[in-house]
């Protein structure tokens, strides 16, 4: 980090604060909950906070230097020791016109003594200096008794400045439940209660109502039962904007298994047996499943029609979304006139008076659970890596169903990737599954009533093509030896325009 900023974070007085208290159970630990203690406590950790944050897998700012760290927000969520303070944290790359910034949500635990249980990766280091000079500051997602502390205020709907944790009518939540952070490997934090509840807790933050929030409160009150309903939220108001969302509570679902897993558990099956147990019942029911919560969605958020501006509009995003990833990944450059031309056959001829709609935005298997009672989906933020107001637009529900073409596809490659070496039989034997599998999800989809994806080929490549060039980027940045899977995909789509 070449800079770290000195601004005062905008830290919340206690409405009864008088004379400065200081809280810590003894000297020299814990939030003070004063203006002047938060901001000293913020001033210290930055230096810890900038080494920490390129380590964890959340943190969208890989290979950028960080040149400032700005504090937006600092509110003490439990003062003593332990202490839990809720840190806004607006991090800066480069500098004058090419200065660009993300807003991350943190929740720093400080303990006088080094906390018990936690992996190395979640400590940020020892305070140095200051009213909490030797203190450990770590991520308090790790520790059970400080996320109990999170579920409390979520059950009591406490509010603390502009940090506000609301809960839906008759949620009835527990309290007294520490919680365990979970160890799926995902894009934000979520911490587990027992076997009830799970609290997703954001970490790039953007002004607004997340669509995973928008979009399933509107599926739980439409009483959908394909999504884990609601039983809280927490928000912060930044500055005259709308409440921005940092979390939210769902019901747990002990007994699901991950889409992902299990088809991965067939595919690695398959040399042995060509057709270990019937994966296509399950895709079948998974089409069903999307079409279902597609047709509430359609029902209680607001649609449209595509036309010819709105065309256009869909065909240049997403070659300029091409464009963009041909520099972040070169290799992309020479597929580049082929993937546009399957963009240009995107015509009103084909598109016009199209439904748009709110989609799920970033479907893949691992974001679909297999319950006792059927598929349930994860996850409806969209694609992480675009700007909110863009995921909350309406689009072709096919989207989703291109995504999750995508995703059958994912878990054959992944087959082959783990292949020793070439293997012309299982290569056919994936490719047959990955066929297989995705005619069974359109024909669920269809059935479903949902739009038949055969109706309009071109429509679907395009939206395969778009899919796999958001993965080419996705890959590069977060699993670089992943990134053949849709390297691959794009050379077989790009053959068939
Ligand atoms: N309600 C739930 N019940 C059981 N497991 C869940 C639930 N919500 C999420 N998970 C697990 O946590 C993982 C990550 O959740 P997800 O919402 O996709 O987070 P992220 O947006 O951070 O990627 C999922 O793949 C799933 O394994
Ligand atoms: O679940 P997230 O919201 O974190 O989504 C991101 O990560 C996904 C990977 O975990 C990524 O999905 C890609 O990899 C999957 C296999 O791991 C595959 O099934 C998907 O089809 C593929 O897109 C997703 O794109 C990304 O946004």
């Amino acid at each position: 980090m070449s800079e770290t900023s000195r601004s005062q974070a905008h830290v919340h007085r206690e409405p009864s604060e008088g004379a400065p208290a200081a809280v810590g159970t003894r000297p020299g630990t814990g939030v003070r909950r004063t203006a002047a203690g938060v901001s000293e406590l913020v001033q210290a950790a930055l230096p810890l906070i900038s080494a920490w944050l390129p380590t964890q897998r959340w943190y969208a700012g890989k290979g950028r230097a960080i040149s400032g760290l700005t504090p937006v927000v600092g509110t003490p969520l439990q003062v003593g020791d332990p202490a839990l303070l809720h840190l806004l944290l607006r991090v800066e790359h480069g500098g004058g016109a090419a200065a660009s910034g993300d807003v991350y949500q943190l929740l720093l635990g400080i303990r006088s003594q080094p906390p018990t249980g936690i992996g190395p990766g979640a400590v940020l280091g020892r305070l140095d200096g200051g009213t909490y000079d030797g203190a450990t500051l770590y991520d308090a997602v790790h520790d059970p008794e400080l996320t109990g502390r999170l579920l409390e205020h979520l059950a009591t709907g406490d509010r603390f400045g502009s940090l506000s944790f609301r809960r839906t009518p008759g949620s009835g939540l527990p309290s007294n439940i520490p919680g365990r952070a979970s160890t799926a490997e995902q894009s934000n934090s979520s911490v587990i209660y027992d076997t009830s509840l799970i609290l997703k807790l954001f970490r790039r933050i953007s002004p607004g109502t997340n669509p995973d929030l928008e979009l399933s409160l509107a599926l739980s009150r439409a009483g959908s039962t394909r999504i884990p309903r609601v039983a809280a939220w927490f928000e912060c108001r930044l500055e005259r904007s709308e409440p921005a969302t940092l979390g939210l509570l769902q019901r747990y679902l002990p007994d699901a298994e991950d889409g992902w897993e299990l088809a991965l558990d067939q595919v690695a099956r398959l040399k042995g047996d060509p057709s270990p147990g019937n994966f296509a019942i399950e895709a079948h029911r998974l089409g069903r499943a999307t079409a279902e919560v597609h047709r509430v969605l359609a029902r209680t958020m607001p649609t449209a029609r595509l036309d010819r501006a709105a065309i256009g509009r869909l065909v240049e995003a997403m070659e300029d979304r091409l464009d963009s990833a041909v520099g972040v990944v070169p290799g992309l450059l020479r597929y580049r006139s082929a993937l546009r031309g399957a963009f240009q056959q995107l015509t009103a001829d084909h598109l016009e008076g199209l439904q748009v709609q709110r989609i799920h935005g970033d479907l893949h298997l691992g974001q679909a659970m297999r319950t006792p009672q059927g598929w349930v989906l994860l996850d409806f933020e969209g694609e992480p890596a675009k700007p909110l107001a863009e995921r909350r637009l309406p689009q072709p529900a096919l989207r989703d169903v291109a995504a999750m073409l995508r995703s059958f596809d994912y878990a054959a490659a992944h087959l082959l990737a783990g292949a020793p070496g070439p293997d012309p039989e299982l290569a056919h034997l994936a490719s047959a599954w990955a066929a297989r599998n995705r005619a069974a999800y359109c024909a669920g989809y269809t059935a479903g009533g949902g739009t038949d994806p055969a109706a309009t080929p071109e429509l679907m490549r395009a939206l395969e093509i778009d899919k796999a060039v958001y993965e080419v980027v996705y890959e590069a940045r977060h699993r670089p030896s992943w990134l053949p899977i849709p390297l691959a995909a794009i050379n077989r789509l790009a053959l068939t325009v």
